[in-house]
């Protein structure tokens, strides 16, 4: 950044999530985020600093080994003018949703990351012509705990994510529940990924975004927003997927575009050679727990129908949904596991604080911590050093349970073979696309204690509350079965 040529009216507001606030270059491919806070929780400039150097390093010393160098995207820390860092935020506080204005944007330590803007593809440093779309998912955890340390019964049958959708709309986070389910789109199979990716359309929430030409067009900032119009959708996204047009409005083309955003997005997905140690992580992990959630739409669907559940086809090791899988299986023991490994290291802590630097809570996130994530062992021998262990791969899992995929996609020529970046075809078009992965900042270890207080609670909202309906419903078609049963034997 040069220090001098900062001006505000070059930058607008383009996201924000729980921690950080985006802001992108109208010219320039950069965004800036900004790290956000509690107003009366400031941090000195210098802790700041090492926090965002910390999220540069684990980017680089971690993640990138994990999922590949091509999906991660590190970028720097920068040092701003304290002025202009005022102005734009007094510029964009009309932009953001009321939900997130419970915390603030840091304007005084002047620090924050520059990264590529990855709603564009990554190919020039300056923003491309061509139109582009680009597609933000955060997937969440895509698997069923198969830790033995599992106490409640529901946590081997039913997903993470569709337990906490019941909670989330009690709490009035959502205003209705989705259909989707990261079994479905971490399963492999097509059809399973088609529905959860319609379901995704059909309830954005937090976990689908859609930009074009880095412009927010589909998605939602909280429980307020107007219902999401697919004709709308369709409307921005018919021209391509259906260039020459031929395409009639109404019903059927929304159906037909959406349809062919699903299967695209489905394929990319797929897609993926890059490089990454992720997939080495595997053959040390144990068996796993079950492919299907029991909460699933679609798997209830086809049992309905007296149907098998598909078999989960299996995700291609290149794919990035493989690697962050992998990623995420790193929480071996569960919470319930890890809480009382987390316990024997705050009581080590208690006794020794000057160790928390040796043990690297707080970082740094270098080439030993990375090495350290590769033992895989599950044998308790009661020393600090196991805890320690699994405590940071707890972290680095619930990190890659909470990161997002980006999705970039511009129209190419039939014929253009000089463009270097992978292509892929639609019923009546082809796409250039790259696929990255953000929001990678390691989980704090203070926040353990938290999400063990969370999962007891999704747990037990949803067995009162969905499994006591669900009980009911069984209980009164077995009574009207008994009743249809006594019918037939008085005739
Ligand atoms: O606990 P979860 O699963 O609800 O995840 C939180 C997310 O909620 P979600 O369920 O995705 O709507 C939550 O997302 P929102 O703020 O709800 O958009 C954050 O990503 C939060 O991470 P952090 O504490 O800001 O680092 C996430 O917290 P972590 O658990 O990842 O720390
Ligand atoms: N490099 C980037 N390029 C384009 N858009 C980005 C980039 N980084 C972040 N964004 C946008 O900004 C939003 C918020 O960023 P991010 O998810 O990192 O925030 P957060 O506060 O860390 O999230 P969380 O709520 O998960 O803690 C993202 O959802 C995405 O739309």
């Amino acid at each position: 950044m040069e220090e001098g040529k900062m001006d505000e009216n070059e930058w607008g507001y383009h996201g924000e999530g729980n921690k950080s606030l985006v802001v992108a270059h109208a010219q320039r491919c950069v965004v800036l985020r900004f790290l956000k806070f509690p107003p009366n929780r400031k941090k000195t400039s210098e802790e700041i600093f090492q926090h965002l150097q910390n999220i540069v390093d684990f980017g680089k010393n971690v993640m990138k080994e994990f999922l590949g160098e091509n999906y991660v995207h590190c970028g720097e820390v920068v040092q701003l003018p304290l002025e202009f860092v005022k102005q734009l935020c007094l510029k964009i506080q009309s932009e953001r949703p009321e939900s997130r204005c419970d915390k603030d944007l840091d304007t005084l330590s002047g620090y924050a990351m520059c990264l590529p803007n990855l709603t564009r593809l990554q190919t020039y440093r300056f923003v491309e012509h061509r139109p582009i779309l680009c597609v933000e998912i955060k997937p969440k955890c895509g698997f069923i705990p198969f830790s033995s340390d599992v106490t409640h019964e529901m946590k081997h049958k039913v997903c993470r994510y569709c337990m906490h959708q019941h909670l989330k709309v009690a709490t009035g986070k959502w205003r209705q529940i989705s259909r989707y389910c990261p079994l479905d789109l971490y399963s492999g199979n097509k059809q399973r990924m088609h529905f959860a990716l319609k379901s995704l359309l059909q309830e954005a929430q937090n976990n689908l975004k859609i930009f074009k030409n880095g412009e927010l067009i589909y998605g939602c900032k909280d429980a307020r927003s107007p219902v999401t119009d697919w004709s709308e959708l369709a409307h921005h996204l018919k021209p391509f997927f259906f260039p020459s047009n031929g395409l009639a409005s109404g019903p059927h083309c929304t159906r037909a575009v959406i349809r062919e955003l699903v299967h695209v997005i489905t394929r990319v997905l797929l897609s993926g050679s890059d490089k990454g140690r992720a997939g080495s992580l595997r053959a040390g992990l144990g068996p796993q727990g079950p492919r299907v959630c029991g909460a699933s739409p679609f798997s209830r669907s086809l049992r309905c129908q007296g149907k098998n559940t598909p078999e989960r086809s299996g995700l291609p090791k290149g794919c990035l949904l493989y690697k962050t899988l992998q990623v995420q299986m790193l929480d071996l023991l569960d919470i319930e596991g890890l809480y009382p490994l987390y316990n024997r290291v705050e009581r080590y802590l208690e006794e020794f604080p000057e160790e928390r630097k040796t043990l690297q809570i707080d970082g740094p996130y270098d080439e030993a911590f990375y090495q350290k994530l590769l033992d895989l062992s599950t044998e308790d021998d009661g020393t600090v050093a196991f805890a320690l262990t699994k405590v940071q791969q707890y972290r680095v899992a619930m990190t890659a349970k909470d990161c997002s995929i980006m999705i970039a996609l511009s129209p190419c020529l039939q014929d253009a073979s000089s463009d270097q970046r992978p292509v892929v075809p639609s019923s009546r078009s082809r796409f250039a696309f790259s696929v990255s992965v953000l929001d990678l900042d390691l989980k704090p270890y203070e926040s353990i204690p938290h999400q063990y207080k969370l999962d007891g609670k999704i747990v037990s909202y949803y067995s009162k509350t969905v499994c006591a309906k669900d009980n009911a419903v069984m209980s009164t078609r077995f009574k009207e079965s008994e009743d249809c049963t006594l019918v037939l034997h008085k005739v």
